[in-house]
């Protein structure tokens, strides 16, 4: 059936304006058919009051907990809450129980993700056997099984030559290498920035760390010609390092979270692990360094690293509390709001990279809106303001700091591959 949508409006690629325009698309094959008039010809009709209508949006790193954490987050749950973020594809990480190390994991969370029938999910592999940064995973079997990348996220290979054997072998079978970069010798047991730690009366997390690592992997990266991806960059010298590293024709890229654009470690002024999250939030240098970052390119995309744990274990305080924030509901409105609205980033400048840039990067088939490309719409509402409210999350995580920030741009509804994945106020089932 060819289904014609009147009404959106569409966000031109070359110059970012919005214009009002029709979109058809065939529900059995998945793709667009055409994007024109209401005098395209087609089999059902509807008609949207002035929404937007962007390609579907692409999440890089989201935890989805499945197997093992299912208390926290099930695939299910998780990419019901994608899907309700206006994500049509989200990589998965491998921090799970077991970790993703090997090939039937892989092919476990790809099948039953595939039968939540939501969002697609891309898992990403571990690199080293159970995440210990020791002996490296078997990288052929991984890919052949469905993984888009290597990553040991939640941990940085501590290990410098494992890290340049992992990247030669990586590079060989053309995967990226994703790094959480965290050197733990620095690190150590802080958990907040050393600012925040000191009123909190916590042990503080040097933001050097995160540089410091990324230093490294740099390098090697321009001794193997690995594509290099940089989880959640949130500091002022990771993005100059970054944009050093671009400049001399390195294959990198790097995401931004919604979280460290928005938030600092001046917020943090009683013990509540609502705030605790990996990297930290840091200083205001570092989030305007970031946001010049992201307007430039430096750093490429937004992710949102939606990190869900219970209720309990982020009622323990900010020392015993896991480190997470939950993301995919919230980033868009949430980003639109704070930063489209103001004028302080253009809309074409968040969506490219909430859709086309992760997509290029990472070999998705999605991320643009032509004839012929997948179906795959959010469908943005940018009439409707409400309070983030965590108890209406679809998640099963309701950690997020934003609780009581009133924003717009919710997902009014999300289609992939021409089928609707996301009705604005469907029950969750849960
Ligand atoms: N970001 C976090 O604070 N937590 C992540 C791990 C990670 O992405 O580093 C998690 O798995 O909970
Ligand atoms: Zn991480």
């Amino acid at each position: 059936m060819r289904i014609r949508i009147d009404g959106g409006r569409l966000l031109h690629s070359q110059t970012g304006e919005l214009y009002g325009a029709s979109v058809c698309y065939d529900d059995v094959t998945g793709k667009i058919t055409a994007i024109g008039d209401e005098t395209i010809p087609a089999d059902k009709v509807e008609t949207l009051q002035g929404e937007l209508i962007l390609p579907g949006f692409i999440d890089m790193h989201v935890h989805l907990r499945d197997p093992g954490f299912t208390a926290k987050e099930t695939l299910t749950s998780g990419l019901q809450s994608a899907a309700a973020g206006g994500f049509t594809h989200v990589a998965c990480m491998p921090n799970t129980n077991p970790p993703t190390d090997a090939a039937e994991i892989v092919r476990d969370i790809t099948t039953r993700g595939r039968d939540v029938g939501k969002t697609s999910v891309h898992p990403i592999a571990c690199i080293t056997v159970s995440q210990k940064g020791e002996a490296l995973t078997d990288f052929a079997q991984l890919k052949e099984a469905g993984a888009i990348a290597l990553s040991d996220d939640g941990k940085g290979v501590q290990h410098g030559r494992r890290m340049l054997d992992a990247m030669t072998r990586a590079k060989e079978l053309d995967m990226p290498i994703v790094i959480h970069s965290e050197d733990e010798t620095l690190s150590g047991n802080g958990v907040l920035h050393p600012e925040a730690a000191k009123r909190i009366g916590v042990p503080g997390l040097l933001e050097e760390s995160e540089a410091a690592m990324i230093a490294r992997d740099i390098l090697l990266a321009e001794r193997t010609g690995v594509h290099l991806h940089v989880c959640h960059v949130s500091t002022e010298q990771s993005v100059a390092l970054i944009r050093w590293a671009k400049a001399r024709g390195v294959h990198i890229t790097a995401e931004v979270t919604p979280h460290h654009l928005l938030l600092t470690e001046a917020l943090i002024t009683e013990d509540d692990a609502v705030w605790k999250v990996n990297p930290p939030l840091q200083g205001e240098r570092d989030r305007m360094a970031c946001l010049e970052g992201f307007l430039d390119g430096t750093l490429d995309m937004i992710a949102t690293d939606h990190a869900p744990h219970t209720v309990d274990e982020k009622s323990r305080g900010i020392l015993r509390a896991p480190f997470g924030m939950v993301g995919s509901e919230v980033a868009f409105p949430l980003l639109y709001t704070y930063l489209v609205l103001p004028g302080i980033v253009p809309l074409s400048r968040l969506v490219e990279a909430m859709t086309r840039v992760p997509a290029t990067h990472f070999g998705i088939d999605g991320g643009a809106m032509h004839v012929g490309g997948t179906a795959d719409f959010a469908i943005v509402d940018l009439t409707k303001e409400k309070e983030i409210d965590p108890d209406r999350f679809y998640t099963r995580g309701r950690n997020t700091p934003f609780a009581g920030w009133r924003a717009t741009g919710w997902t009014a509804r999300t289609i992939h591959l021409g089928r609707e994945i996301f009705i604005a106020g469907e029950e969750r089932f849960i």
